[in-house]
């Protein structure tokens, strides 16, 4: 496998509705759809999860481009490849910039698993050919509304309700919640929004049986989380704080964590993914896939990753049409029940609607 050309395209899709987090409210997703073809003329694809701001982590849409254009794209034009994981390799050599190294790293996963004639699901190692998912809430007007859109997804059949939480809006709001749904799998994100100090708020949400808290302290820490998970019963799910592998590991050796959110920008691509899915069920930790507001590319890779056997918990790969009008993949990521059937063509398994990846291009270009 050796790419000969890749095109950058700067696609600007905008969301059904707002999804807001303790961070602010997104609408408009500017993100980077990556084309890359090999010399056999095999086509694969790639995206971006970086958003506009850096309010996820430091990476931007153009931090993306700028890495992409100047360093990954050139490292990889021309370069003789056996297997998808050598990428990561190469771009060892580069600090961070994850996201960037993920979405060229996604693409050539594409190509391989249809030159080798599988799904990417089997080429990953999947086992599954159906996955179980949940849905991941932004924070609503009121806990009215909040409880009416819960209503909806949980009649949908979504196997896990994930609501966001921040100071002001948890106890109350958790309280309420457990009361309108006493037997549905609910947890909480705060995106970083609390401190060790906020410990005796965060111990009133073990009243109501969360299956998990995800991120509730500083986006760098594994330090704090370990002390904080001492206190709490409710399992600490680390998602912004786990870059790679040895992140995961200590964080484990810790006691940070009992659960981790993969999400495959995040942690630098596929590659770097599974060996966190390994290890983690090696050492008796679920993962779950998180979600990026990916539009179709990115959330055919999610599908295919949650085939591995230790993605036992739902994610937050909520169908195609809960966050677009239109996707950018035919068909679109559908979800029956709160079940995504996988699938098992070569590759990602969804064909480009190149309509509207036209209808959504601000600009293009082309490396070769
Ligand atoms: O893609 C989805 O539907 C899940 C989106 C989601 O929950 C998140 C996306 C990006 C940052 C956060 O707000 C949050 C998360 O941290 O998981
Ligand atoms: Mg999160």
């Amino acid at each position: 496998m050796k790419l000969v050309e890749v095109t950058l395209r700067h696609l600007q899709m905008e969301m059904k509705s707002p999804f807001s987090t303790s961070f602010g409210t997104f609408q408009m997703k500017d993100f980077i759809l990556l084309e890359a073809r090999d010399e056999q003329g095999t086509v694969g694809y790639g995206e971006s999860v970086a958003f506009s701001s850096p309010w996820y982590n430091e990476e931007t849409f153009k931090t993306n481009w700028h890495m992409l254009e100047d360093f990954l794209i050139p490292m990889l034009l021309g370069k003789e490849l056996q297997h998808p994981d050598e990428v990561s390799d190469l771009f060892s050599a580069i600090r961070k910039n994850n996201m960037a190294k993920s979405t060229i790293e996604g693409a050539v996963w594409d190509i391989y698993a249809q030159q080798t004639n599988q799904s990417l699901a089997h080429a990953l190692g999947g086992t599954k050919d159906q996955i179980d998912v949940g849905i991941s809430i932004g924070i609503q007007n009121s806990v009215e509304e909040l409880i009416e859109v819960v209503r909806g997804y949980v009649e949908e059949g979504y196997k896990r309700i994930k609501v966001k939480i921040k100071p002001g809006w948890d106890v109350d709001v958790m309280r309420r919640l457990r009361e309108a749904f006493p037997n549905v799998a609910i947890m909480a994100d705060a995106n970083s929004a609390y401190r060790l100090e906020d410990v005796e708020l965060l111990k009133q949400l073990d009243a109501f049986d969360l299956t998990m808290i995800e991120q509730p302290l500083a986006s760098d820490d594994i330090i704090d989380h370990a002390t904080l998970q001492k206190q709490l019963s409710t399992p600490i799910c680390l998602d912004e704080s786990i870059h790679s592998l040895e992140d995961a590991r200590k964080a484990v050796e810790l006691g940070s964590t009992k659960v981790i959110n993969i999400k495959i920008g995040r942690v630098g691509g596929l590659t770097e993914a599974k060996k966190i899915h390994d290890y983690c069920m090696e050492k008796g930790i679920p993962v779950w896939c998180g979600g990026m507001l990916e539009a179709g590319i990115g959330r055919a890779h999610n599908v295919a990753l949650t085939t591995l056997p230790n993605f036992i918990l739902p994610g937050d790969t909520a169908g195609s049409s809960r966050y677009w009008e239109k996707d950018i993949i035919t068909p679109e990521v559908t979800v029956n029940h709160g079940v995504i059937h996988v699938p098992q063509q070569a590759g990602i398994g969804y064909a480009i609607d190149q309509e509207a990846v036209e209808r959504y291009t601000v600009m293009k270009k082309t490396y070769n």
